[in-house]
């Protein structure tokens, strides 16, 4: 076993700090992603999955990106660990992460130790993403060791620590083997690996997807809590924007790997703006109030392939379409706290409420 001598971890009651590389977490991290353009190649040529993204995740909040399946969240989610896989590249943008830089730039050694050292990463259906064969415990030892923490024990203890805190016995838990535990235990698990090296970023990609309701409420109010003890800045993707309801301190909206409407969560659900943000909201039963009020969103959402190129991603589907909409990119601009991407929102602004056609 060789273990780096650099990269000193020391243990503190609560979690672990690193001098490595001048890279110091100590606190909620701010996050800029700015322009972002996130491509895949396709027979078809290169196809953005994301487009022009801009995103801020103020330290301390926790953010929620919604939308449908192949929105471009996922993409999106892993250019904050620069993790976007060949074919995908990232082609265009930064993402700003406040004491490590631009991690679109990093590469190779650099963007390994940012990885759970300072960015924890729960992957999308975690239940299934532990290693079969090897015991839990095993798979944190070889998280540890694979970071250079120095202090295994401290490690572990760190993780019993954690489980506890979520409601698991931690010692069971590390003796067992992934087909041992349930959905919901497995999800804990994926979220005491994203945090025991001490990351103050967490990406959680659809937390509870496949979970019965009761778990489900239960994982939001520990990654709640956990956030709050800890000083996190999270970000939760997920394509239920009830979730979002739940956890989040601002939402931003997806569609056809464009941000459409992002803003505080309280305000962007009581009114939200875009169209789109509208129709997911009304297909929630627990949000609209009335199940029999709640009605799915017709229509489908584009592929890479069927994406339009130019004009609204979302016309298509839309109530509110019109001539410009069909070609020209509606321009992401301010509303109050918020930011839309809508021309008929820029139309009912310019025009005395009443008045407009669409207002
Ligand atoms: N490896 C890949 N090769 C080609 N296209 C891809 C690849 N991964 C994702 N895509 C495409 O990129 C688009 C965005 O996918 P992404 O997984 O980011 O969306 P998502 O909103 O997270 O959806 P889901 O909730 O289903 O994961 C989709 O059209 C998807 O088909």
């Amino acid at each position: 076993m060789t273990e780096r001598s650099e990269g000193t971890v020391k243990h503190s009651a609560f979690g672990a700090e690193s001098d490595e590389g001048g890279l110091r977490t100590k606190q909620a991290p701010g996050v800029r992603i700015d322009g972002l353009t996130v491509v895949y190649k396709t027979t078809a040529g290169e196809l953005p999955a994301v487009r022009d993204v801009s995103l801020e995740l103020k330290p301390g909040t926790i953010t929620g990106i919604v939308g449908e399946s192949g929105s471009g969240k996922s993409t999106m989610a892993l250019s904050l660990l620069n993790a976007v896989q060949p074919p995908g590249r990232i082609a265009a943008g930064r993402v700003d992460i406040d004491g490590l830089g631009d991690v679109a730039e990093f590469k190779g050694e650099q963007l390994r130790k940012a990885r759970g050292r300072h960015i924890g990463y729960v992957f999308q259906a975690a239940q299934n993403s532990l290693n079969p064969l090897k015991t839990v415990g095993k798979q944190l030892l070889d998280l540890g060791r694979s970071h250079g923490v120095e202090d295994l024990r401290a490690l572990v203890r760190e993780a019993k620590e954690l489980l506890g805190r979520m409601g698991l016995d931690g010692a069971r838990v590390l003796d067992s083997h992934q087909h041992e535990l349930s959905g919901g235990m497995r999800q804990r698990v994926g979220i005491m690996l994203a945090l025991v090296l001490n990351a103050h970023l967490v990406v959680l990609d659809e937390p509870t997807t496949a979970l019965d309701m009761i778990t489900q409420a239960n994982i939001l109010k520990i990654v709640r809590e956990v956030h709050a003890e800890r000083g996190l800045t999270t970000l939760v993707i997920t394509h239920d924007i009830g979730v979002v309801a739940e956890v989040a301190d601002r939402l931003a909206v997806m569609y056809g790997g464009r941000l459409v409407e992002q803003g505080p969560t309280r305000e962007v659900l009581a009114d939200p703006q875009h169209p789109y943000t509208r129709g997911l909201i009304r297909a929630i039963p627990r949000l609209v109030g009335d199940i029999n009020e709640a009605q799915a969103l017709p229509g489908r959402p584009p592929t890479l392939a069927t994406v339009p190129k130019e004009g609204c991603v979302f016309r298509e589907r839309c109530a509110l379409r019109m001539d410009v909409c069909d070609t020209v990119d509606p321009a992401a601009r301010p509303y109050g706290l918020r930011i839309v991407a809508c021309h008929a929102v820029d139309q009912a602004v310019k025009v005395p409420s009443g008045e407009g056609e669409h207002a």
